[in-house]
């Protein structure tokens, strides 16, 4: 699938074309990009502005129409009239889905939008929308009205329909209880999605919310569809924002690539560290890493064989694949489930000096006993989501480590979890060795 992002240039890449590259890309969807503006920005100023002239961004758009089929288009940053007038002049007649993020102001302060072209984006790029996703002070730009209870989110999205976008979503109204809902106007119908409001502030949800819009009408899924794919979208991207400027955080999405990468390096890392087949138990070992939210032991991407000893070696011995691993993942959602932020495990052999390593170096550690486990636990074969709750229900912080001596025939266990893998292995190599 091909989609095509026109918009500014932002050399951070938390915004604009290069945030939409790498949230298309995490989808696994080639790119194609008509850039309208460049800007100088990072994550705590807005600098300059140098829009391309007309005749660049018609060559540009041009040679993409000659070349490719294309899926849906996302409109970004368009700065100025000359630039709303060619691509109205490139883009009217064509009839794919055309998302439009009215982006008029950065959270860093800049003017995406030229005051005197606000007039013609109205009249030329508003038209072309088979949505528009304006967040709340947008909304209230646009539709020159303020939002209220007498000038209600219907009303404001109603205006902005009757100036021709087909679909209109605004973003971000805040209501009761740390609720945050989109107020969403269709042809026919209206509706509200609401969500539980994340509180960091960050550079890229408002381009990555359209980007997931077009992303999901291009693969021809329904408006409402698309708009909940979406709203998912953007809060994971969110959740998993990265501080990696000085200022305010970079919104990311961790694809199923990035995680697959993630728990391999660190596969292998583990593998290498000295002497760790003295840590490997009867049953072997697993490595976990889940996906944001797992449901069931399908979201965790685990090894479908194990990670074995032979001899003085450690080998993996199977594949990396959603479902592979049946206990450590079960550990890991009962874990997950009480504490979100933690999506990786591995099961390691009990050892007495094992346990004291991890007591010395300060990690948290819980434990649970198998002998206390109730009947009715035993015979539904619920023993380890009992036990990690158990431990949890035990210990007043996030336990870094939960460990059980076993039971008549069962192997004690150590389970370490973590944030990612990465986190595992730096606990790992605290205990190990
Ligand atoms: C070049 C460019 N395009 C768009 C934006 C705005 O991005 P958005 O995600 O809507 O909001 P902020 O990240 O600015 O909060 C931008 N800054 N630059
Ligand atoms: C912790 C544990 N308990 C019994 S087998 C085993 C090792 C890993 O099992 P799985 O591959 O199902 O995660």
């Amino acid at each position: 699938m091909n989609i095509l992002s026109i918009g500014g240039s932002d050399p951070s890449s938390g915004a604009g074309i290069q945030s939409d590259i790498r949230m298309f890309s995490a989808l696994n969807t080639y790119t194609l990009t008509v850039i309208t503006a460049i800007t100088s920005q990072n994550t705590s100023n807005f600098g300059i502005v140098e829009p391309v002239s007309s005749k660049m961004l018609k060559k540009q758009l041009e040679s993409l129409f000659l070349d490719f089929k294309i899926d849906g288009i996302k409109i970004g940053m368009v700065y100025n009239s000359k630039i709303i007038k060619v691509i109205y002049q490139q883009l009217n007649k064509l009839k794919i889905p055309i998302v439009v993020d009215p982006v008029i102001k950065s959270t860093t302060g800049g003017k995406l939008l030229e005051i005197n072209a606000v007039k013609d984006f109205k009249k030329y790029i508003i038209p072309l929308a088979t949505v528009i996703t304006p967040n709340k002070d947008e909304a209230e730009f646009l539709s020159k009205t303020k939002i209220s209870r007498k000038n209600t989110p219907k009303i404001i999205a109603k205006k902005i329909q009757d100036m021709g976008a087909k679909n209109v979503v605004i973003t971000g109204i805040e209501g009761r209880n740390n609720k945050i809902s989109d107020f969403v106007l269709e042809k026919n119908t209206k509706y509200v999605i609401s969500g539980e409001k994340i509180s960091k502030i960050n550079h890229g949800s408002g381009c990555n919310h359209s980007a997931a819009i077009v992303y999901s009408l291009a693969k021809k899924k329904s408006i409402k569809e698309s708009l909940y794919f979406a709203r998912k979208f953007t809060y994971d991207s969110i959740k998993n924002a990265k501080k990696i400027g000085k200022g305010v955080l970079i919104t990311d999405i961790q694809s199923e690539d990035k995680i697959k990468e993630d728990l391999s390096n660190a596969i292998n890392r583990f593998t290498e560290i000295k002497g760790i087949y003295k840590n490997i138990p009867e049953c072997q070992t697993n490595f976990v890493f889940s996906k944001q939210k797992p449901k069931s032991t399908k979201d965790v991407l685990g090894i479908s064989g194990r990670i074995v000893k032979a001899e003085k070696r450690v080998i993996v011995a199977g594949e990396l694949k959603y479902g592979g691993s049946k206990h450590v993942a079960t550990a890991l959602l009962s874990m997950n489930k009480k504490y979100p932020q933690i999506c990786s495990a591995i099961n390691l052999k009990y050892q007495k000096t094992t346990i004291s390593k991890i007591k010395k170096s300060k990690l948290i550690v819980g434990s649970y006993d198998r002998s206390l486990e109730p009947k009715d636990v035993k015979i539904k074969g619920s023993t380890i989501k009992w036990g990690i709750n158990f431990a949890i229900k035990n210990s007043k912080n996030i336990p870094d480590v939960i460990y059980h001596k076993g039971d008549f025939g069962k192997e004690p266990m150590i389970i370490v979890f973590g944030k990612t893998p990465e986190n595992v292995l730096k606990k790992i190599l605290k205990i190990t060795g």
